[in-house]
């Protein structure tokens, strides 16, 4: 996946201003930034949902376009899935849309932590366990691009870390992951991390890469003080991160 200038305007205001990023194939990439800062917009352009400006290539052809259908796994914030249906019956309808290519349901009830719940509706589920179906609805058609727009808000501990270890493996099959959290610690689960603020990558980096070029221990810290230097060098020009962290926006 590749952007070159990415603009996009929602609501007669432009969110994003020009982003240049591009995703290893088999990499897990986190996107991570304060709410409201474009994430969202930036997965339903790569998934082909929103319109934009500028270059934007996915799996070699143009978002949205019928080449890339099923070939692409999208996690929204709100679970797609039918209430009245069984997490099964949900994960089965996928799979068959998928056609040949599908992986096996009861696998991926398994790997998401639901496959005790798998025959009740969906309609009776918690709303992280409805969350779960529906990226057990985005797994079964084995994406080659995989899009998950925070998979594990309100997810306890242990269920978090084993859908962490199935991304892994997933990446490791050679899928392509671009996932977003608000739980910055999860940016040490990534290859590299984008940071994003207000419409404009500030930081491509790893986890590791982003404490060693802001000085400090914890990664929410080194956020904020990415941040900070960004706000601070406002006005004066592009923002340029000490280290590896660096800025890959386009001016307009
Ligand atoms: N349909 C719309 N019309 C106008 N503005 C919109 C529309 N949808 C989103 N926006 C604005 O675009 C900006 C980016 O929204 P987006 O949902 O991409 O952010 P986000 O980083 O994913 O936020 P969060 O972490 O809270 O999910 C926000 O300021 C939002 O208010």
């Amino acid at each position: 996946m590749r952007a070159s200038g990415l603009v996009v305007t929602r609501g007669g205001n432009e969110i994003l201003h020009g982003l240049d990023l591009a995703l290893a194939p088999g990499s897990i990439t986190g996107l991570l930034g304060p709410s409201g800062c474009g994430k969202t917009t930036l997965m339903r352009s790569i998934v082909g949902v929103q319109r934009y400006s500028g270059e934007l290539e996915v799996l070699g052809a143009a978002p949205g376009s019928k080449p890339l259908r099923g070939r692409i796994g999208y996690l929204t914030q709100e679970a797609s899935v039918y209430p009245n249906l069984t997490a099964r019956q949900n994960t089965a309808y996928f799979a068959r849309l998928a056609g040949p290519r599908a992986r096996g349901v009861d696998e991926v009830l398994a790997e998401v932590g639901i496959a005790d719940i798998a025959d009740r509706p969906v309609s009776t589920f918690s709303g992280g366990q409805r969350n779960r179906v529906s990226l057990a609805c985005a797994l079964v058609v084995a994406p080659e691009l995989l899009v998950l727009d925070e998979p594990t808000v309100g997810l306890d501990p242990v269920t978090r870390e084993d859908l962490w270890a199935a991304f892994r493996r997933i990446a490791e099959g050679g899928t392509t992951i671009l996932v977003s959290s608000h739980v910055m610690d999860e940016a040490f689960r990534c290859d590299g991390v984008l940071l994003m603020r207000e419409g404009r990558i500030l930081a491509e980096a790893t986890a590791s890469e982003l404490l060693a070029s802001t000085g400090v221990e914890r990664l929410d810290d080194a956020f904020l003080t990415i941040i900070r230097q960004a706000e601070s060098a406002e006005g004066a020009g592009a923002a340029t991160i000490a280290g590896a962290a660096t800025s890959k926006e386009t001016k307009r």
